[in-house]
């Protein structure tokens, strides 16, 4: 093993009630919203190419024009519990919210920075309304906080220059004075959702950052920070040069899914997803692949199959709605947890063999098994392959527990479940009542 002054400083997961209750959120939103959803992807009628969210890096637009959007940013139409409601009814456990992104602006109002909401004709705390809302319906609060801000004068990508280091130190004092005020002002946050950490200017702080760590987590026990905040001493990131992970749960999973249970290492991790290929903040143009409400019904059960949390983004626009195409995938999606979520919440890996049918979720802490089926046969049978002497001795419909399904025993493990109907235009789960030999 490396000797390491700012490696992991826990391995293997967490065992505190807060983040078993994080491995247990199966669902959770995230929602990217600031003064880039007022040109939503768009300037002087030109399309950017890009992801809508880093449009101020477009060289289409000069940064103190992007900047002066914050006189017109006024979102009349924000309503942070209509969101909150909104996310209750998906089934969103968590969510994660952008009190910072790249460009710089706070959706607080930060003493530390005049690029703020206070400066603004909205003037009011976005981020209190929206932790306080949010709180208020069940469903916690992780902060989005981007360590790279395209419009302080002190960021670099790189120190080369004696000046160099002398602003960048500049901007680590202000880089955790934020961070502290953002854990004091909303002690209701659970987290940190750290982003905009991969330059070298940031992955050369492994002793900053690492101390930084240490007092957030001294400041608000129990706080959850992912992989993704700080780089050990030799530049390593997500995993330190021992290959431990760094902070409580593997963050890389943006816009991608893990395919087995090898890829997550034993750790926590949540997969977070754009509902475009790759849109965060509100895009006006809703084009190229928009994912269905059942695809992302199984990516939600994908991850949970594999011991991970599917967090959908939202990104509402400059007026502060969220668009009607958002509203609806959150409605079908609950509508289904309302019924299914039992195989969804509280769920990890059963540790069974994948099979076509779809993923198998074992209750956590129960040997309570579910078949979150996707893909039924033409037969309109499914074949299952449980672990050597492993029996069923019931099976039946989650949504409907009088629906009955007779498992035919092919092999000592192998079973036929005859379904009564066919044609399913959407995901369904059975319930596996199992028993060694039983
Ligand atoms: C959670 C997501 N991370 C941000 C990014 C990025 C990024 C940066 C460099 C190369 C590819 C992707 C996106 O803007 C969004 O906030």
């Amino acid at each position: 093993k490396i000797l390491l002054a700012h490696g992991a400083h826990r391995e293997g997961k967490r065992t505190d009630a807060v983040m078993e209750k994080w491995r247990g959120y199966g669902l959770g939103q995230f929602i990217h919203w600031g003064l880039y959803a007022i040109p939503g992807g768009e300037w002087n009628g030109k399309q950017y190419n890009g992801a809508a969210e880093w449009i101020r890096s477009w060289n289409g637009i000069p940064n103190a024009t992007y900047d002066s959007l914050i006189y017109k940013f006024n979102p009349t139409a924000f309503d942070a519990t209509a969101w909150a409601k909104s996310a209750k009814q998906m089934g969103a456990r968590y969510v994660t919210f952008t009190t910072k992104h790249h460009d710089g602006f706070c959706m607080w109002p930060s003493k530390y920075s005049k690029y703020t909401v206070a400066a603004s004709p909205y003037k009011k705390d976005i981020v209190k309304a929206v932790v306080d809302a949010y709180d208020k319906e069940g469903i916690d609060v992780i902060l989005y906080f981007s360590v790279m801000d395209w419009s302080h004068p002190d960021w670099r990508y790189e120190i080369k220059t004696k000046e160099d280091s002398v602003a960048f130190e500049r901007f680590k004092k202000f880089t955790r004075n934020q961070l502290i005020e953002l854990l004091t002002n909303y002690p209701k946050a659970k987290g940190l959702w750290f982003d905009g950490t991969w330059d070298k200017s940031w992955v050369k702080q492994a002793a900053f950052a690492d101390d930084l760590e240490t007092e957030m987590r001294k400041l608000r026990p129990g706080l959850i920070i992912g992989s993704r905040f700080r780089a050990d001493e030799n530049g390593k990131r997500h995993f330190d040069s021992n290959g431990v992970l760094m902070g409580d749960y593997e963050q890389g999973w943006e816009r991608k899914i893990p395919n087995k249970i090898e890829e997550v290492h034993g750790n926590d991790w949540d997969c977070v997803m754009t509902v475009p290929e790759n849109q965060w903040g509100y895009n006006k143009a809703w084009n190229g692949h928009i994912k269905s409400a059942n695809e992302l019904l199984e990516m939600t059960a994908k991850c949970v199959s594999l011991g991970g949390n599917f967090v959908l983004n939202f990104g509402p626009q400059g007026d502060g709605a969220i668009r009607q195409e958002e509203l609806n995938l959150a409605t079908k999606i609950g509508d289904w947890m309302k019924l299914n979520q039992e195989a969804i919440y509280n769920c990890g890996y059963a540790g069974y063999e994948k099979q076509d049918w779809g993923y198998f979720t074992k209750k956590t802490g129960s040997d309570q098994v579910y078949m979150v089926v996707f893909n039924v046969p033409v037969s309109g049978a499914l074949r299952l392959k449980m672990p050597a002497k492993t029996k069923i001795s019931k099976a039946y419909m989650l949504a409907d527990r009088e629906e009955k399904i007779l498992p035919e025993e092919i092999n000592s493990n192998e079973y036929f479940l005859k379904l009564k109907k066919k044609d399913h235009q959407e995901p369904f789960v059975i319930v596996l009542e199992t028993g060694k030999n039983a």
